[in-house]
């Protein structure tokens, strides 16, 4: 970890101003396609802390986490959850990260790295509080070891985090960090057979794209924001940037047409703001799966910086 920056801007909106501790995660153990480690600093080039400053918060970095290089790695011990170990801790100290910068009154930020960053994220931000999750992904990533067809932990942490399947490497899971009944995947156009079951069978609410289709995006979130923050305080928002089409969001591995446009992504995280506006709801958050190697002139890491500023606060007018 480096040293933290700190900038401070003053916010008409807040009596306090809020701040945001950047926390790198490298992690490309979860993926097949290489690049997604190159994710942060991508995200920092894009220059999110003077985009979250324009929000209104204070942005301080802490550097990235160590990960280990594949190249580093042994062979995979199990094809059913691949590095699961490596990624254990990796997450294992994320989320040592995450609940010490919310102790100190900060706002996390993970930078991915692949979704599996989001275990660790998760984990630290429900270690104080009850917490309920916003997941705005074209995937569930509710496989486990035994249904996933690929073997990648990234297609995994949101079952990792609910207490669905077993995960003998994580041992948080033995007690599962969120409630499946305050979870909520926004935006899902592409689940796998064995997965789509056992969400059916799972208490996770669902909203596809077929439902930002028919009711429009702020009638979804708004929604989820009710049934994640029932009977909690407080929520996690994690954002893969797949959940946008690839049109405007080319940078990542695993990419599904039919995602919400530019617009449609900021008013989302807008109503996520204007809620937390009202109800200081807002615990922590990851930004995850930006892979610069497949990018199109850092316009990936761009949407993803901008994004953040609007999750945080920005507001047009
Ligand atoms: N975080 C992601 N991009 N996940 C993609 C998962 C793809 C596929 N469902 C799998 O489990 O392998
Ligand atoms: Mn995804
Ligand atoms: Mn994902």
């Amino acid at each position: 970890m480096t040293t933290p920056t700190d900038s401070r801007t003053d916010h008409p909106n807040r009596s306090t101003t809020r701040t945001v501790r950047l926390l790198g995660a490298p992690l490309d153990l979860g993926a097949d396609r290489r690049g997604v480690d190159i994710g942060p600093r991508a995200i920092r080039y894009a220059d999110i802390a003077t985009e979250l400053e324009t929000a209104g918060v204070r942005c301080t970095d802490f550097g990235d986490l160590r990960v280990p290089r594949l190249e580093q790695c042994d062979a995979p011990a199990t094809a059913d959850a691949k590095y699961i170990d490596e990624i254990a801790g990796v997450t294992a100290e994320l989320a040592d990260e995450v609940a010490d910068t919310i102790a100190d009154g900060d706002v996390p930020i993970a930078l991915g790295g692949d979704h599996a960053t989001a275990m660790g994220t998760i984990s630290g931000a429900a270690r104080a509080a009850d917490i309920g999750v916003l997941w705005f992904d074209a995937h569930g990533d509710y496989n486990t070891p035994d249904t996933s067809p690929s073997g990648n932990v990234h297609g995994m942490p949101l079952a990792a985090v609910t207490g669905h399947g077993e995960f003998d490497a994580l041992d948080w899971t033995a007690t599962p960090t969120v409630d499946p009944s305050n979870t909520v995947i926004i935006g899902a156009r592409r689940l796998d057979d064995a997965e789509r079951l056992a969400l059916e069978d799972s208490e996770v609410t669902v909203f596809t794209m077929h439902d930002i289709d028919e009711r429009g995006i702020t009638a979804v979130v708004a929604d989820a924001l009710d049934i994640a923050t029932d009977g909690v305080d407080e929520i996690h928002v994690s954002l893969d940037l797949d959940w946008l089409d690839p049109t405007v969001a080319p940078g990542v591995g695993t990419p599904v047409r039919g995602g919400v446009d530019y617009r449609e992504a900021h008013a989302a995280l807008e109503c996520v703001a204007n809620r937390d506006r009202d109800a200081g709801l807002l615990r922590s958050v990851d930004i995850v799966e930006v892979n610069p190697i497949l990018d199109r002139d850092n316009r990936t890491a761009e949407v993803a910086a901008e994004l953040a500023a609007s999750l945080l606060g920005n507001r047009i007018a």
